[in-house]
């Protein structure tokens, strides 16, 4: 059955409130809720209730929401396409080889050559085949520092098809979080987990940022990686210091290669020191410690 979203767009501060009324409204029913930042300097930012079947139900039940909250904005809705469907779609993408990893779909398990750790990758609707730059930097970043500096426990933060959480896993085998603001690539980060073998390793869990209280439970990490881009990676840079134990390694990209020096300057301001940076297609990928 398709998912819906019903969503609606308002400034920051009325986002939080309408975020925290509806997920105490709907947290029985298992509707996840989610805050997506549209415009920072417009103040813009969208608010989204994932739902299955009687939409219109639900819809009313969200308006009655807003409405206690004084939020008359129009509620919008999107039917989401099937997995399926997007899964079929990637049928024709090609492995893709970063450092020892090899990202391949189903169809292409045969092509996995000796001495290559192989993640397969099937579903569609969460960001990570390993084709774009920011994932293949972040894989060839991540064999080299997890070999180096044998971390216990990590962090992926924006894991989307939890492709560099599972090359943690299957490199290191410890736990990893990994953690999404979309419901739907936390969902598919978690079966992609299973599909490879590492599902006892990787915790998928819904989370904008670091706001969630199972951060709390998790950390300290001594590896944290993240692949989201420049301006969310900058305002995210004090609780990256605050989440990660003396002496562990960042690693970050979704960065352009233009932004690299404000990204910089914001961990700086951290306490976090330069190690190395990965260039790829326009993108760039970067090692800090702390
Ligand atoms: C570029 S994709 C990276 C996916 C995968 N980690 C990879 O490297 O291929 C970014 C992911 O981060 C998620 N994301 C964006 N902003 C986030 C935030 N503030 N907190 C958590 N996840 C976020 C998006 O939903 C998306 O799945």
């Amino acid at each position: 059955m398709s998912q819906t979203r019903l969503f609606f767009r308002t400034g920051r501060i009325d986002a939080h409130r309408a975020f925290t009324a509806l997920d105490l409204a709907f947290e029985e029913d298992g509707w996840p809720v989610a805050i997506l930042e549209v415009d920072e300097e417009q103040d813009i930012q969208e608010v989204s209730l994932y739902v299955d079947g009687e939409v219109e139900d639900i819809a009313a039940e969200m308006r009655q929401v807003m409405d206690g909250l004084g939020l008359d904005q129009a509620l919008d809705r999107e039917v989401l396409p099937d997995i399926d469907w997007v899964t079929k779609s990637l049928e024709g993408l090609k492995p893709v080889a970063a450092g020892r990893f090899l990202v391949h779909g189903a169809h292409d398990r045969q092509k996995r050559r000796a001495g290559q750790i192989a993640i397969e990758i099937e579903a569609g609707l969460a960001f990570g085949t390993g084709h774009h730059g920011t994932t293949a930097g972040c894989l060839e970043m991540l064999e080299r520092v997890v070999m180096r500096e044998r971390p216990r426990n990590a962090l992926d933060l924006g894991t989307g098809s939890a492709v560099l959480a599972i090359a943690i896993a299957r490199l290191a085998r410890i736990p990893v979080l990994a953690t999404d603001i979309d419901p739907i690539a936390t969902r598919v980060a978690a079966e992609n987990a299973g599909l490879n073998h590492v599902g006892r390793f990787v915790k998928a869990e819904n989370a904008p940022g670091f706001h969630h209280p199972l951060f709390g439970a998790h950390k300290p990490f001594d590896l944290i990686v993240a692949n989201i881009l420049a301006r969310p990676l900058m305002r995210l840079a004090p609780e990256m210091a605050r989440h990660l134990t003396p002496g562990g390694s960042i690693i970050l990209s979704g960065i352009l290669d233009r932004q690299r020096d404000a990204v910089l300057a914001a961990y700086n301001g951290q306490r976090f020191r330069h190690v190395r940076t990965l260039h790829k297609e326009g993108w760039v990928t970067i090692h800090l410690k702390r």
